[in-house]
């Protein structure tokens, strides 16, 4: 029985089965293909010149930015994960050395005391569960991005780009006041530079 969802955690409920639903070799394509896709990206030159980005670890099927992690630490890129602190995120750096906890959703976290607030990074890559074309992003449903970022203008730091498989597109999202639009898409075949 699903008819005492709202349309938002319906699509949630079929996107996350349908990313769930790539086999390990899909995954395995895809994440190299978005690391292929992110070096070739003329339209964002935010992108070349970050030394701070924020990405996360894989969980339900989401598209793995693990690759992507290597290539930055190659180019000496500072990357940082989303910590949980309350209902906002706050963001800690990684590195081969992290010391790992679990977050109350069985997420891996870096154990620190030093912590980064959102603009003090160049970009945010954002996990989410479906987008549109327009950078409208649905997220797991916890409003842990929305509020991070809730104060944040579209022209100051940090740029927050949504990374999808293509099967998350949708064509028009249901979207709330408090929804923070994204400023790209990534996915392993193109950019929506929004
Ligand atoms: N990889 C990743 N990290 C992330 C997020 C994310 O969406 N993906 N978040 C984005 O905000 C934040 C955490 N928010 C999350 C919210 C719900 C669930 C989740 O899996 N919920 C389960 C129930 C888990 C439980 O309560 O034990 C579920 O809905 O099935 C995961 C992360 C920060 N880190
Ligand atoms: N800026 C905000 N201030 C207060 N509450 C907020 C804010 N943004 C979102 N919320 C609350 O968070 C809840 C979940 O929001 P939403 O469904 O948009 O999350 P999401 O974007 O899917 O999740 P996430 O970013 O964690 O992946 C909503 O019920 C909303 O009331």
């Amino acid at each position: 029985m699903t008819s005492h969802l709202d349309p938002r955690q319906t699509l949630r409920r079929q996107l996350r089965q349908t990313r769930r639903n790539l086999s390990a070799e899909e995954q395995l394509t895809a994440a190299t293909q978005l690391v292929s896709c992110i070096k070739n990206c003329p339209d964002l030159p935010e992108i070349e010149n970050a030394k701070r980005v924020a990405l996360y670890l894989t969980n339900d099927g989401e598209i793995s930015p693990h690759l992507l992690c290597d290539y930055y630490w190659q180019q000496g890129i500072q990357t940082y994960l989303p910590v949980v602190q309350g209902k906002q995120l706050t963001f800690a750096h990684y590195s081969p050395d992290t010391v790992w906890q679990e977050n109350v959703f069985g997420i891996k976290e870096p154990v620190t005391t030093e912590y980064l607030s959102g603009d003090e990074l160049d970009i945010v890559l954002l996990p989410l569960v479906g987008f549109d074309t327009k950078g409208g992003r649905l997220g797991m449903g916890g409003g842990f991005y929305d509020r991070t970022f809730a104060d944040k203008k579209a022209n100051e730091k940090p740029l927050l780009i949504g990374l999808a498989h293509n099967c998350q597109e949708v064509k028009s999202l249901p979207i709330e006041g408090w929804d923070v639009p994204l400023q790209a898409i990534i996915t392993p075949s193109h950019i929506i530079n929004v």
